[in-house]
């Protein structure tokens, strides 16, 4: 009985769930600092649970075996259906149907609603990424038997890559799109795996004996895990670097259930860090975004994989962390407790029911504690296998329950300005000296000390790549300044040098009327003038009206004693002067056409005004 997707060909396509066009992150990121500190859905919201099935594997082939699962693309729910030979047998298997928010059809690649790698990408890693920009923590985890579909899911092949290289080359993409002056980006990954309870960073080379790392818990950092490598990261290029690096460390065996069985739980986690610099206040925001992507290790039963010895051991303590995740799923699901916290906020009474959750129980829980019930905003992809009905039935329910678990994720955002940040550094520098200081001491005591002398150091060593850190952050913010600056003074380049322009003109205008104040044309106001040129007329009008030539009384008695001159003489001397006005007048109508000055200044419109006048 082989069961197909419920189709309707006009329906098909997952669309992007980000919260606009994906793509509000397309806006400059100016616009994106400047949303509210409180997002609509602060008070928390639900663990987003999907299914996705797989296509048959070689081995389900080879047994002809039934594919039991059906989803329906309009509802999102997926059915199972018991196998056939249930029938005849004393256990009587049901059928089972539950409505996530998505179910995703990944088993007949021919059916219309088969969702490909970029379809699950398309449906929430885009929505995801767009919270980490406005400053979420995210956490996606995959979950499933083993061979159901989560390292495809999660890391995919290099022809179809999933969901974390899909992330990563997305922040890189909206961060080159956002680019603007004012804000820096700094991303960095780390990359490690939990096998057999123990954590292994996998951007470091493997050693022997392996080096385990140790978890620690403070106040500033919550829980991480100790000398984990932080690896800064300038493009995509970088980041593939490491993840190939890292899936090349990661603890794979082939079990009889999938060839290549990752035999540990993989954490790989983007930091992004936006640092807004406000040129006028010289200060900063800065927002915080860290992005987990979780490959679990696959739920099995010993039997099912026939593992004995090392890996039968290794399935005891997959099946350990897992079976605690389950606990910790269900504290958290359950609804006395989500009525308690919505009752008591964070009064004692739920505080103690907080601590009631089993997260110290397995590594793995401990380390996702944030991400499970905390500051984060969190999808569970459960992957399963078309065949097993034992096994999808236990994925289905635990994904079920997951759906229940709600979580508070805020806006890690904070607003600093340069002399705190300047203090900040400072203050690590106390830090760094005081505990140099105590190791140093510690270290003089020998033996009895030598423990507490090494914690010291490795609380030192952490002080210092955070003070690096916040000295490479005060770099970049100078840089963004240097560069802002730079910009404004490009800008303002060009009206400066019209302005340059204009005082020149404006200069040698001045310099003119200047001129015509110092020396004045002092002509007679009633010669009886002859010819027909140009000029002549215009200085027999000037010449007409005393009070228009500006000569005044001192012209009319020049014009008075005009009994002292020959007329001939007297009529040369006037047609000379009136030449040279003429050539004057074009002179001065020329510099006014190269020196042009837009602004009207009173200077300006006086010396136009005595200009006119000839
Ligand atoms: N959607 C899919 N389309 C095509 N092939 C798939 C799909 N999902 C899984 N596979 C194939 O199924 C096999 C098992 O998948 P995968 O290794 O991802 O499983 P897993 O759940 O990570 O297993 P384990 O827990 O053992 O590591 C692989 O060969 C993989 O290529």
């Amino acid at each position: 009985m082989a069961h197909r997707s419920l189709t309707t060909p006009d329906l098909h396509t997952y669309h992007t769930t980000a919260s606009t066009p994906s793509l509000r992150s397309r806006q400059p990121v100016i616009e994106a600092m400047d949303r509210p500190f409180t997002p609509p859905d602060a008070e928390g919201g639900n663990v987003k649970v999907v299914v996705r099935v797989r296509k048959f594997v070689r081995r389900e082939l080879d047994q002809q075996s039934p594919c039991l699962v059906q989803m329906n693309p309009h509802t999102q729910q997926t059915t199972l259906h018991p196998p056939e030979e249930s029938r005849y047998s004393r256990k009587q298997l049901e059928e089972k149907s539950f409505a996530f928010d998505k179910s995703f059809w990944s088993h007949d690649e021919k059916d219309v609603h088969y969702a490909q790698q970029h379809d699950i990408y398309a449906s929430f890693g885009e929505e995801f990424l767009d919270h980490n920009f406005d400053g979420y923590h995210t956490c996606i985890f995959a979950y499933g038997q083993t061979g159901s579909g989560k390292s495809y899911t999660m890391m995919g092949t290099p022809d179809q890559p999933g969901l974390i290289p899909r992330t990563c080359r997305g922040l890189f993409e909206r961060i080159e799109e956002e680019q603007n002056g004012s804000i820096t980006y700094n991303v960095h990954v780390s990359y490690f795996e939990i096998y057999n309870e123990h954590v292994k960073d996998l951007l470091t080379p493997r050693t022997t004996p392996p080096t385990y790392l140790k978890i620690r818990e403070s106040k500033s950092d919550g829980v991480y895990v100790q000398n984990l490598i932080d690896e800064p990261v300038k493009c995509y290029e970088d980041i593939e670097r490491l993840m190939k690096m890292g899936d090349l460390n990661r603890t794979t065996a082939s079990t009889k259930m999938n060839d290549t069985s990752s035999r540990s739980h993989a954490v790989f986690t983007l930091t992004l860090k936006q640092i807004q610099h406000d040129i006028a206040t010289d200060s900063t925001i800065e927002r915080l975004a860290r992005m987990r992507l979780v490959d679990l290790a696959g739920s099995e039963r010993a039997n099912r994989t026939e593992a004995t010895g090392r890996r039968l051991r290794e399935g005891g303590n997959i099946n350990q962390s897992l079976t605690t995740l389950g606990r910790v799923i269900a504290a958290l699901a359950d609804p006395k407790r989500q009525k308690t916290l919505r009752m008591n906020g964070l009064q004692n009474q739920s505080k103690r029911r907080v601590e009631v959750v089993p997260y110290r129980d397995s590594v793995l829980t401990w380390l996702l504690k944030d991400s499970l019930g905390g500051n984060s905003k969190t999808a569970m992809v459960a992957c399963i296998s078309p065949t097993d009905y034992e096994e999808t039935l236990s994925t289905l329910r635990y994904a079920d329950q997951a759906k229940r678990i709600r979580t508070k994720a805020h806006v890690n955002q904070d607003a600093v300005s340069a002399a705190e940040r300047d203090a900040k550094i400072m203050e690590m520098a106390e830090t760094i000296k005081a505990l140099q200081l105590s190791v140093n001491n510690a270290a003089a005591h020998k033996r009895d000390e030598a423990d507490r002398a090494r914690d010291e150091l490795e609380d030192y060593q952490r002080q210092v790549s955070k003070m690096q850190r916040a000295m490479e952050e005060s770099r970049a913010v100078s840089e963004v300044k240097i560069r802002a600056l730079t910009l404004e003074v490009e800008e303002l380049r060009p009206q400066n040098d019209m302005l340059r322009v204009e005082i020149e003109a404006l200069r040698r205008h001045l310099a003119l009327a200047v001129g015509e104040l110092k020396n004045p044309i002092v002509l007679p106001s009633d010669l009886g003038l002859v010819g027909d040129d140009d000029e002549a007329e215009e200085a027999r009008d000037v010449c007409g009206d005393g009070s228009d030539s500006g000569m005044g009384d001192d012209s009319r008695s020049v014009c008075e004693d005009e009994d002292c001159f020959g007329h001939d003489e007297w009529q040369a001397d006037v047609d000379a002067l009136l030449k040279d006005i003429g050539l004057f007048k074009r002179k001065v109508a020329d510099d006014k056409e190269r020196f042009p000055h837009p602004l009207r200044s009173p200077m300006s419109s006086e010396v136009g005004s005595s200009l006119s006048r000839w």
